[in-house]
């Protein structure tokens, strides 16, 4: 067996980011525009492993999310010369899961088509079939019952002291309330790429140094994703999961047209669109990263809108009022593109050594100043001529009071907006010593909403990654995998 990590019996373990959007909501669906994703240290782990099943006759792949009741599913690979590699669901899994079974299904084909279906059928018999074990950091799912289970207040030291992927008790997955940072994106893109690198299509390190190889994983999971979810999005939260933090300019949906048909996925060849050398393949990723010094602070309000039919409304209205509509969305864009050259100024500054005492003595005095918001003025004007909450008066006040706290860099309401997040950016001077410190700028924001009556706002434990996106991992090394994974 050519896959080195297959042939060692080692288990892989791959990762990737959640994501926050924090400015372009909308005008990154269009390939005109652009939008600025923060990655977060919040990820989705995959973790697979050799199998233990002996059959004369095809594989079984055995998939668990052991934070939620009831989440196994088993899978039987067939893969077989001129016929292709087929999965399909055992009869006895209690619940299906579209996400999983597409990826697995059309991962293993790309796979074929790359290395042989034969290869893939070897490297699945010698492993005895898969195991594999997916979770998510606790920021993917509301954990507001297990802290009210434990009499703890919402509250960024409550949250750091549950223990790493909390089981979310007698919930199943179907059920479970989700914060908004990109489950499906980040868990597809993990599992995705831990099979790419499991089978040999993408060596281990070339999810680190590779950037070819990189886009690969990218343009697959980007494809599964669509599938999943039945349709073409602005792919930016998988391009987070990928590439960590970055000012993403979208693809035009035009490249996966011809794979988009049918609930099981494409039947014909993938390698010639989805190889990184396909030049329709369009989408921009130019770096950035928040400022040193610097901390996003995320939270769920528990009062959720849905993001198809905003966008649904919005897309109608730039439809019909199409130069009014215009002329905002280029005017925000601006704003939008100042304010990422302005945090990666600030980096640039950080960076020069000769700048970087005054640049750090600088933040200490900003962290006691107040902020600036026309992004924010500009969102809420186009909610208003769409007739859609994308920053609805609840949310407007909660960011009002958070913004208004001496050292907060900004706020708003992250993607589509509406009543279901908000994120702040602070100073955070003290990041640098460990173990200091008087109360700064995130400890007021996490003072104001734990005591915050409007909304039921709950912070996530998040800050930026700056892991730069998809990962390699030793299983040893991620708080907690090795025992939930068991
Ligand atoms: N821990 C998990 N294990 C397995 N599948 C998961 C897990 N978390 C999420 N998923 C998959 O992702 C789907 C959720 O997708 P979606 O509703 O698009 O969420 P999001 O808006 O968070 O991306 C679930 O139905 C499930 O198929
Ligand atoms: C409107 C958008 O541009 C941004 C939506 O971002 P969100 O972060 O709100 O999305 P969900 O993860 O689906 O809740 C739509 C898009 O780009 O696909």
């Amino acid at each position: 067996m050519s896959s080195a990590a297959a042939a060692q019996n080692k288990p892989i373990v791959v990762s990737s980011p959640g994501k926050v959007l924090i400015a372009g909501g909308y005008l990154v669906l269009d390939p005109t525009y652009s939008g600025v994703v923060v990655s977060t240290s919040s990820r989705f782990y995959t973790v697979i492993r050799a199998g233990t099943s002996r059959e004369e006759k095809g594989s079984t792949i055995r998939v668990r999310s052991p934070q939620f009741e009831g989440a196994e599913w088993v899978y039987r690979v067939e893969a077989e010369g001129e016929g292709g590699i087929e999965v399909r669901a055992s009869e006895d899994n209690s619940s299906k899961n579209k996400f999983v079974h597409l990826a697995l299904q059309n991962t293993l084909s790309f796979a074929g088509e790359v290395r042989g279906v034969k290869e893939i059928a070897s490297v699945l018999s010698s492993s005895k079939g898969l195991d594999i074990t997916i979770v998510g950091d606790n920021d993917f799912y509301s954990q507001r019952a297990q802290l009210e289970s434990l009499n703890l207040p919402r509250s960024l030291s409550s949250l750091s002291s549950l223990p790493p992927f909390s089981p979310q008790k007698g919930v199943s997955l179907a059920n479970v309330h989700k914060t908004g940072l990109g489950s499906s994106a980040a868990l597809i893109t993990s599992l995705v790429s831990a099979v790419l690198v499991y089978f040999g299509v993408i060596p281990p390190e070339g999810l680190h140094n590779d950037e070819e190889k990189r886009h690969l994983a990218h343009n697959v999971s980007q494809f599964i994703h669509c599938l999943a979810q039945g349709k073409v999005g602005s792919g930016f939260d998988v391009s987070a999961a990928v590439f960590g933090s970055h000012v993403y300019t979208r693809f035009r949906p035009s490249v996966l047209e011809g794979l988009m048909d049918g609930d099981e996925g494409p039947r014909t060849a993938l390698l010639p669109v989805l190889s990184p050398s396909n030049e329709s393949w369009d989408h921009q990723v130019r770096h950035f990263a928040l400022p040193p010094l610097t901390r996003i602070i995320l939270a769920d309000v528990d009062a959720g809108s849905d993001t198809p039919s905003l966008v649904g409304r919005v897309l109608k209205w730039r439809k019909d009022d199409s130069e009014r509509a215009n002329a905002l969305w280029n005017a925000l864009d601006a704003l939008n593109q100042t304010l990422a050259r302005t945090l990666l100024r600030l980096e640039e500054l950080y960076e020069d050594e000769a700048e970087r005492e005054v640049y750090v003595r600088t933040v200490e005095e900003l962290s006691e100043l107040g902020s600036d918001q026309k992004i924010r003025e500009k969102m809420r004007e186009m909610g208003t001529l769409a007739g859609v909450p994308i920053e609805p008066p609840e949310q407007t006040r909660l960011l009002d009071a958070s913004v208004k706290q001496a050292g907060v860099i900004g706020g708003g309401v992250p993607g589509a907006g509406g009543y279901d997040a908000v994120w702040v950016l602070v100073f955070d001077p003290h990041s640098r010593d460990q173990g200091q410190k008087k109360p700064g700028p995130a400890e007021r924001i996490d003072a104001l909403w734990c005591n915050y009556k409007e909304l039921d706002v709950s912070p996530l434990s998040a800050t930026e990654s700056k892991g730069k996106g998809t990962r390699l991992e030793e299983l040893v090394e991620v708080r907690g995998l090795r025992e939930v994974v068991g």
